[in-house]
């Protein structure tokens, strides 16, 4: 059965390069072609609780909870986690990367960079499509940028995951914070995916633009100063970000802190943003200043990678709704497919 999985999605990823495409795209690589698309995207031929109002008592629980192991112990501990011995042998583990859905500024063609805005009904069926999509893939931290589009999109599309596993958002923002946010049940813990949110994986911020009409700034400036605003690698919009310093935050956060997670074998999921996770691909893919100009990402679409002996692999993500048939899963992910299988029947 698994082998059968297996298979099946290596015949598809092998056969990529046929698909019709509908969205942007782009061709570069020596023997490498990189679909970015609404469609798809591959790479071919590459393979806390309750209120103390006693000070005295608070602090007897912030103490209590220090030692506590928290749920990213849990999670990060090898001792804590029996399938660990497996990922160590194959050192690989699974990296899903989603745009938010559509936001309330994204259907106003509104440049919203840090502005913080919800996700539209469209993108909140988007995140939901995008957890069908990714809910056979294993998932065990999930990392957030500190702004609700991304949050909505990786809840909703928690919700789809077949194992029902619940996220659970880390607040360390206070050691109040953290102590009042613990877990006492170690079973309920391993119930439970740490959803850790930070800011450096936030959109780029768009400074002066933020809150403009995109097609009354085009016809004010200009359609190509506001496309290498947009999309140039160095040049930064008004008072904004350019990519170059986004990724200075967005790819320092990934490499101390999620890569580590993948290295230690853990399977993470980001939702992020267009520029936060442009500037992420372009590390993972090695893309140039000059090949991450036409890089296009369309919301709610889950990119999966797969990370092994320090290298990122590009498996595809999904044309439509049958994602077995467009994922190039590998025997580890199939086994976990059986699995969930096997827990349902
Ligand atoms: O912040 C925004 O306005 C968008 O979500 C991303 O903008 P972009 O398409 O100009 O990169």
């Amino acid at each position: 059965m698994a082998a059968a999985v297996f298979n099946q999605s290596i015949g598809a990823s092998q056969s990529l390069g046929h698909f019709n495409t509908s969205g942007l795209h782009q061709e570069f690589g020596k023997g490498s072609v990189r679909l970015i698309s609404k469609a798809f995207e591959v790479d071919v031929g590459l393979s806390k609780k309750g209120c103390y109002n006693s000070s005295q008592r608070h602090l007897s629980i912030i103490r209590a909870s220090t030692s506590q192991t928290s749920l990213i112990d849990i999670v990060s501990s090898p001792s804590h986690n029996k399938s660990n011995d497996s990922r160590k042998k194959s050192g690989e583990a699974a990296l899903i990367l989603i745009r938010h859905g559509e936001s309330l500024w994204n259907e106003k063609n509104l440049f919203t960079g840090c502005v913080d805005v919800p996700l539209t009904k469209k993108g909140v069926e988007e995140a939901i499509e995008a957890g069908k999509r990714i809910s056979n893939i294993p998932i065990d931290m999930i990392y957030t940028s500190a702004l609700i589009r991304a949050q909505m999109t990786a809840m909703l599309a928690m919700t789809q995951h077949r194992r029902k596993k619940v996220p659970v958002i880390m607040h360390n923002e206070s050691e109040q914070a953290t102590a009042w946010s613990q877990i006492f049940s170690e079973d309920t813990k391993k119930q439970s995916i740490p959803v850790v949110a930070d800011w450096r994986l936030n959109e780029r911020m768009y400074g002066e633009l933020q809150g403009l009409n995109k097609q009354e700034t085009a016809d004010r400036y200009g359609k190509e100063q506001v496309h290498e605003w947009r999309r140039s690698y160095d040049v930064p919009p008004p008072n904004g970000e350019s990519l170059e310093m986004c990724a200075q935050r967005a790819v320092a956060y990934f490499k101390d802190q999620i890569e580590p997670q993948l290295l230690a074998g853990k399977n993470v999921m980001i939702a992020a943003h267009g520029n936060s996770l442009r500037s992420i691909i372009m590390y993972l893919d090695k893309l140039t200043s000059q090949e991450v100009i036409s890089l296009e990402l369309s919301t709610g679409i889950p990119m999966l990678y797969i990370s092994k002996e320090g290298k990122f692999i590009r498996r595809g993500s999904p044309a439509g709704p049958a994602e077995a048939g467009v994922y190039a899963y590998t025997k580890k992910l199939a086994l976990y497919r059986q699995k969930l299988d096997e827990m349902v029947h």
